[in-house]
């Protein structure tokens, strides 16, 4: 029978895996979950030999299993062959006594690109006669990786809105520039929180949803709130370890360490997806800049977003509602949906939360935590390059510093590498001693002529494309924006 999804807040409304990933976001504000995980594993000794495409089709055809084989894999087959620079897709290399997971050779150069590959194509399968407006809010990969997933798909609209100065110099551009008759693009005043929070509130709101019904258009979303963007992010943690077997690092059977470099819990969760379908992690080390909650809330159980919000070097982390978060709590909690709703009404209207010291407890099992300020990760930057030639961008910074205060007490430790440096070029030169004048695409010539790498070509071409999306709107003009949009897109 296949799994049945049902909100972190309630159970009295259910569905398939499909319905879930075309809704997005439940319909009472919580996100998807199932109660099905941990009920089935993948064989190790198989995983260990297959390539990343096999093992993708696997973990998909587990955690969304009213999708046929047949359309599993053809859903596979449109994202992850010829689409990624690098024949491994996310390959593992070995940087001083760990290994990065490097997830950024996707057509938009970071780890999103994984997933928003895959769901479109998850989409258009799940789809009926509905058109479908795509809503993302993003602190800046997220949007890209959506753009490039979803331009030009039939029956499929995408409005992107980043925080107004909020992102890098390059990954605005990216945005802006994107070509396509489908996709619409905003710059927003107010931070990534305030722009997340109003399209949440956007998916609550029943009389548009109703205007756009008598138009056949449905809202849906691609962060990691839709659980379509969240299970293929599982599969790179079980091909990391079958990297590490295949490289005679680790046994079959052997425990491993993630490090984590997180925002919105995605990425991270998505690790402890991998764990409840049997793979030997041993922890999972979340990585937090500045905005460091998340380091709060696992040593203390107290989670306070009352508190300054830090524009820092690693943008795309730059989050102060981590909203995956309330997956963990529903599992942490044992499925307790009353429990999870009230911590969940309680931050909204407070701002904050505590959680009991049995949750907490249990979480800590898995998962530990440490942050670092962008000072720490420039010098974790100029220190690695120094050392081994290895450039990291600085979210992954953020990973390594952390990483490295935690002693590894597993086999072996893979720190997950979200970007590429050319994404952050400017702050990368500043960080590693090279010339930081001058335009950005004069910092990307200067960080390739440094460390003779060469940036992805999409980027570099970014210097001569056209803006095409201007629009800086406030957070109370999003709703009218989406609307216009479903009527010029749809
Ligand atoms: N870091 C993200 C923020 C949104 O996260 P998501 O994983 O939920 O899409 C970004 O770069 O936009």
């Amino acid at each position: 029978m296949a799994s049945i999804y049902h909100s972190t807040r309630g159970t009295d409304q259910v569905c398939g895996a499909k319905e879930a990933v075309l809704n997005g976001i439940a319909p009472d504000g919580g996100l998807y979950v199932t109660d099905a995980l941990g009920s089935a594993a993948l064989d190790l000794n198989k995983v260990v030999g297959q390539t990343f495409q096999q093992i993708a089709a696997d973990v998909l055809a587990t955690l969304l299993d009213d999708y046929t084989r047949e359309e599993i894999e053809s859903c596979v087959d449109a994202a992850y062959v010829g689409t990624f620079d690098a024949p491994e897709v996310t390959p593992l290399v070995p940087v001083e006594d760990q290994y990065v997971l490097e997830l950024f050779h996707g057509p938009t150069s970071a780890f999103k690109d994984v997933a928003l590959q895959m769901l479109p194509q998850l989409m258009s399968r799940a789809t009926g006669e509905q058109h479908i407006m795509i809503l993302t809010a993003t602190s800046g990969d997220t949007g890209k990786a959506a753009l490039a997933g979803f331009a030009n798909t039939p029956g499929l609209g995408i409005s992107v809105f980043f925080p107004h100065g909020g992102t890098s110099a390059i990954q605005r551009l990216q945005m802006v520039t994107q070509p396509g008759d489908n996709v619409a693009v905003a710059a927003v005043r107010g931070n990534f929180d305030d722009t997340q929070s109003t399209v949440k509130a956007i998916f609550a709101d029943k009389e548009l949803a109703a205007r756009l019904a008598e138009k056949n258009i449905v809202l849906s979303s691609a962060n990691s709130i839709n659980v379509g963007r969240l299970a293929p992010q599982v599969t790179y943690y079980f091909d990391a370890y079958a990297q590490l077997v295949r490289a005679g690092k680790i046994n079959v059977g052997d425990e491993v360490e993630f490090c984590v470099p997180t925002g919105n819990f995605g990425d991270v969760l998505a690790g402890y997806f991998a764990k409840n379908m049997g793979l030997p992690v041993a922890k999972l080390i979340v990585a937090s800049n500045a905005n460091n909650i998340l380091t709060d809330f696992l040593t203390t159980g107290v989670y306070d977003r009352n508190r300054p919000f830090h524009k820092t070097i690693s943008p795309s982390m730059d989050i102060l509602i981590s909203s995956n978060l309330e997956r963990l709590l529903y599992y942490a909690s044992k499925g307790d949906t009353a429990y999870v709703a009230q911590l969940m009404a309680d931050l909204k209207e407070t701002g904050r939360y505590e959680v009991r010291e049995d949750i907490l407890a249990g979480i800590r099992e898995l998962f530990d935590c440490g942050c670092a300020d962008d000072d720490m990760a420039r010098e974790s930057m100029a220190e690695c390059y120094k050392q081994t030639g290895y450039v990291l961008d600085p979210h992954t910074a953020v990973g390594w510093n952390v990483s490295k205060r935690i002693p590894c007490k597993a086999a072996a430790r893979v720190v997950l590498s979200t970007a590429s440096p050319f994404k952050f070029c400017r702050d990368v030169c500043d960080a590693l001693g090279f010339n930081a004048e001058g335009s950005d695409f004069d910092c990307l010539r200067e960080l390739e002529k440094q460390t003779g790498l060469a940036a992805p070509a999409a980027l570099a071409a970014l210097e001569s494309a056209d803006v095409r999306f201007e629009d800086v709107i406030a957070k109370d003009e999003m709703p009218a924006f989406v609307e216009a949009k479903c009527g010029e897109l749809l």
